[in-house]
């Protein structure tokens, strides 16, 4: 009998988030490990779908780099990165449509619906749901004081997210996105998965964004965990680098987010089983927040 009032308490802790977050949106952005591990996929399911039933609007974004290479790989093509993006010709950017839009979206969606869910597939094609534009890097040279623009081709930035789609697939569904968006033109681009996500939340007016990645949250040079962070402090974990490599872009969704008016964004460890639950039904949640401040 105390296993199972202990059992009662625990869902009764979970109550005054599930009143604060009741007929709400969360966007979730799905990728590294939490995408590979059989035990992972199953909790991160079950965490989507406990969600839905409890009254939140959850809308899930993907992201599929490893799994991109993998397949330029296996036909014989390198893959190259600049600032984080990865440089995509047209001969790529179908791959990476076949594999992001393809393979990686219609594999959570069976994984949703075989737990019980129900997820509907959707890239930024479907019903031009991700109107993008495309990205032009500048890249400084403090030294000589020039900048040059580096065209990486089919790669883009969201300009808008077509939210009257999303909501009306919301209501029946759990929509999961593949980050593609198309132009004026009609011309598909690859997008980063984290910028995606900010940009659906902030559309959405979302109350939170949530990461899910392959370390702890963000870490300071010691090696610990920094659990909360303001926007006022992101300049300078850049500049004191901090922050390098792909959390830069991973802090600039989130900062995105904050600035476009959701409440809060967090960078949490995929590696941890039901680390979505952990983050939404808990106070002092996991991983690293991200405030306006
Ligand atoms: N301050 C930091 N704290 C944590 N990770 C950091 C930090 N700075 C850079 N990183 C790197 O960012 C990586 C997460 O970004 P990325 O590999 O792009 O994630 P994902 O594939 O989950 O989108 C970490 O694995 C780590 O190598
Ligand atoms: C422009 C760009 O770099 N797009 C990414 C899209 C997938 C992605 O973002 O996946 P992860 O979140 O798993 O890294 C790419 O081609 O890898």
């Amino acid at each position: 009998m105390e296993r199972m009032i202990e059992k009662a308490n625990i869902l009764i802790e979970a109550l005054p988030y599930i009143r604060k977050f009741y007929g709400k949106s969360i966007v979730i952005k799905y990728g590294g490990h939490a995408m590979v591990d059989e035990a992972l996929k199953s909790s991160f399911a079950e965490d989507i779908i406990l969600l839905k039933y409890v009254g939140i609007n959850v809308v899930v974004v993907h992201g599929g780099g490893p799994q991109i290479g993998e397949m330029l790989k296996k036909l014989g093509i390198d893959s190259k990165f600049v600032s984080g993006m990865r440089v995509t010709d047209k001969e790529t950017m179908n791959i990476v449509e076949m594999v992001l839009a393809g393979s990686v979206n219609k594999e959570i969606v069976k994984l949703i619906n075989k737990h019980g869910g129900k997820a509907i597939g959707l890239s930024g094609k479907d019903g031009n749901l991700i109107k993008a534009k495309k990205l032009l890097i500048t890249k400084q040279d403090d030294f000589v004081k020039t900048s040059e623009i580096i065209d990486i081709g089919h790669v883009g930035t969201v300009e808008s997210v077509n939210i009257n789609v999303l909501k009306s697939m919301m209501e029946n569904f759990i929509p999961v996105i593949a980050p593609i968006g198309v132009d004026d033109n009609f011309e598909t681009y690859n997008i980063n998965a984290d910028l995606v996500a900010a940009s659906v939340a902030k559309f959405l007016k979302a109350e939170k964004l949530i990461l899910l990645t392959d370390v702890p949250g963000v870490l300071d040079k010691n090696k610990n965990l920094i659990s909360s962070i303001k926007t006022s402090q992101i300049e300078s974990l850049k500049k004191d680098e901090t922050l390098t490599g792909g959390m830069i872009p991973k802090i600039d969704a989130c900062a995105d987010a904050v600035f476009g008016g959701v409440n809060k964004a967090h960078i949490i460890d995929g590696r941890i089983k039901h680390s979505v639950l952990l983050e939404i039904f808990t106070d002092s949640g996991i991983g690293t927040q991200v405030v306006a401040g």
